[in-house]
């Protein structure tokens, strides 16, 4: 039997993955008790940062070389700006912040770096870096909300157990399966190469999620006043 590309990735991220769930922001969100000016930095920022995310699933539609793969990139765009950001201006909704403000967020440096990395691969390459730059965002949040949702009251109702319920939705589950499936038909074939390059984007963008869970545990915007 031939393994496929995303168990390959899964033993390098794993470790990484694991640390998330160690992390005080994300142990705050399963156990309900996470300070919500720290939340509400989350929200802020992941806004922006799903704006220029949401590009990425663009080009990834006009780099696709098929209508197969067209379709799917047109659907995950789809599910970001219709359905992820619903989340967002929902919450945003109960703390008095409207959609004009969320929008108007300046992105951190964090925020900067890990999009613009992702827009930069993404812009130079095939729609083989697309879906390596979109993939460990997508699984792993995926992967978060399914192991939060397992724990004792995650799901009971509390400020953020419809975070953790729209992470570990069934939905969700089927679009972070549905890339995955793009990414092992992308890699067959591919040169050893080609496929440990494209597993380090992997790695690499797991790395700035931990980045911005830290991020935004510390509030943390640009480390120097330039006001
Ligand atoms: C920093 C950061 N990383 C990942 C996600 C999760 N995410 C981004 S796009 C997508 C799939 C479709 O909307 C999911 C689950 C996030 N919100 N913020």
């Amino acid at each position: 039997m031939t393994t496929l590309f995303t168990d390959r990735l899964w033993n390098r991220v794993e470790p990484v993955w694991n640390s998330y769930l160690e992390h005080p922001f994300v142990k705050g969100l399963g156990d309900g008790t996470l300070e919500q000016e720290k939340f509400k930095h989350w929200l802020k920022q992941d806004y922006v940062y799903l704006i220029d995310y949401a590009r990425l699933f663009a080009i990834g539609s006009s780099k696709a070389e098929d209508l197969d793969k067209m379709v799917t990139f047109a659907k995950l765009l789809h599910g970001v700006l219709d359905v992820e950001m619903d989340l967002h201006r929902n919450y945003a909704a109960e703390f008095g912040i409207s959609k004009e403000e969320l929008e108007a967020t300046e992105a951190s440096a964090i925020t900067t770096a890990y999009t613009s990395y992702m827009l930069n691969l993404s812009q130079r390459g095939g729609v083989e870096n697309v879906v390596a730059s979109v993939l460990a965002c997508e699984w792993s949040y995926n992967f978060i909300g399914k192991s939060l949702a397992k724990w004792p009251g995650a799901l009971d109702d509390n400020f953020y157990s419809s975070w953790v319920e729209m992470y570990s939705s069934n939905e969700f589950t089927e679009l972070a399966e549905e890339t995955k499936q793009l990414m092992n038909q992308i890699a067959e074939g591919k040169p050893e190469q080609e496929l440990a390059r494209l597993e380090e984007i992997v790695v690499k963008t797991s790395q700035f999620e931990y980045m911005f869970w830290d991020m935004v545990e510390k509030k943390e915007d640009w480390p120097v006043n330039a006001e």
